[in-house]
């Protein structure tokens, strides 16, 4: 038995890999679903189209979804891998509201879908006519102990970058702001599209600045500058943002750069921020923190989002965060480095948010005050 341990593993190309030969967890993984929003007219159906009929030897379902109106029978085509037929199929969905009887009907849906095609590769959902993406989150947003052969995987939103900047200035100083912002603010990647119409040096100058008013409204998400939506897929897909037990966004968030504050709240009252702060937590504490933080309403803020890394007291383990609107997950991650400096860091995104109120709020949750 010794003898054979100690032979020297046979490499295999990773394109022979089979599911067969892969551990069970990673041929049974589930189907990432990508959401897919943005703007009248930013580009939506251009990425959509451009992911169907591109050569990229993934086979992608797309499920187009009008959302606001009545769900009954939605379309899906799914594209036969090498750049093949697209096949349509017919995903039939409960009417109501989005946020009940829609609820388990439309992860009913996606699940067939998977059980039904062999091999998916990935779920896409375009939405049109969604302003809030945040009670699709809530119901694609599955615990991992459901064992669902679908997850969440990102929600991408595209901005037609053109439009986008009229969009700023007309909203500056005003109280409104436009149903884009959320989109972004909801965002995990930002599609910033139509860049071929920003042709001249100025423009290029206020292209930058737009990337960083984007990243005044959502710091976290990640942007991408296209024409026609031509985007490389691996930058979009499996991003795995909501993984509880992925570390992807963790290391995001050690990285200082990530977290710092934008300079300026941003006009439309969408804005970014974060607090740091050394010493662990109670972990109790910190649930009822942000129970009262995103259920009870008690301040003027309205947070969208919350993403964050914790120092557990007795814990070796970063444990992270991550909540959209009311729905919020704290699981342990991977275990502090011995040169790492263990620090508490949370990053909000959301309306009218108070800084001080959340950092003496917080500070109730150190074991050390
Ligand atoms: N110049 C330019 N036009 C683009 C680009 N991407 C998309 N378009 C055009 O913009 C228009 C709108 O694109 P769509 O993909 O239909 O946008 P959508 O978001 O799906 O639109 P709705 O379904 O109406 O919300 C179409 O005429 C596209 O051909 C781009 O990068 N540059």
């Amino acid at each position: 038995m010794e003898e054979e341990d100690d032979n020297p593993p046979i490499a295999v190309r990773m394109d022979e890999v089979t599911d067969e030969m892969l551990p069970e967890s990673v041929a049974d993984s589930p189907v990432g679903v990508t959401v897919i929003t943005g703007y009248l007219g930013a580009g939506k159906s251009t990425l959509v189209n451009y992911i169907l009929n591109a050569q990229h030897g993934k086979r992608i379902a797309v499920i187009l979804n009008e959302f606001g109106e009545e769900i009954g029978v939605e379309r899906a085509m799914i594209n036969e891998g090498q750049g093949g037929a697209l096949v349509e199929e017919w995903v039939e969905l409960a009417n109501g509201c989005v946020c009940c009887t829609v609820k388990h009907s439309l992860v009913q849906a996606l699940e067939q879908l998977v059980q039904r095609k062999e091999k998916l590769d990935h779920i896409l959902l375009e939405t049109t006519g969604l302003a809030d993406p945040a009670p699709l989150v809530s119901i694609l947003w599955l615990d991992d102990q459901l064992e669902s052969t679908i997850k969440l995987d990102s929600i991408i939103t595209v901005v037609d970058a053109k439009n986008l900047k009229l969009q700023i200035s007309k909203h500056v100083d005003s109280g409104s702001f436009p149903e884009a912002f959320l989109q972004i603010a909801f965002a995990d990647i930002v599609i910033l599209n139509k860049i071929d119409l920003i042709s001249d040096e100025k423009e290029k100058t206020e292209l930058e600045d737009l990337k960083m008013k984007i990243h005044g409204i959502n710091s976290l998400a990640t942007i991408i500058c296209t024409t026609r939506c031509l985007v490389d897929l691996d930058e979009i897909l499996n991003r795995e943002s909501y993984g509880g037990k992925s570390n992807t966004h963790l290391e995001e968030l050690l990285e200082n750069s990530k977290l710092l504050p934008p300079s300026s709240r941003h006009d439309s009252g969408v804005s970014t921020l974060s607090i740091h702060q050394p010493y662990p937590v109670d972990l109790n504490k910190v649930n009822r923190w942000l129970e009262d933080l995103l259920w009870e309403n008690r301040s003027s803020m309205d947070i969208y989002r919350c993403k964050g890394v914790l120092d557990v007291h007795n814990s070796d383990q970063i444990h992270t965060i991550q909540a959209v609107r009311e729905v919020y997950e704290v699981v342990p991650g991977r275990e502090w480095r011995e040169a790492e400096e263990r620090i508490n860091k949370l990053v909000f995104i959301g309306r009218n948010l108070d800084l001080k109120y959340l950092e003496d709020s917080f500070r109730g949750c150190l074991t050390i005050i």
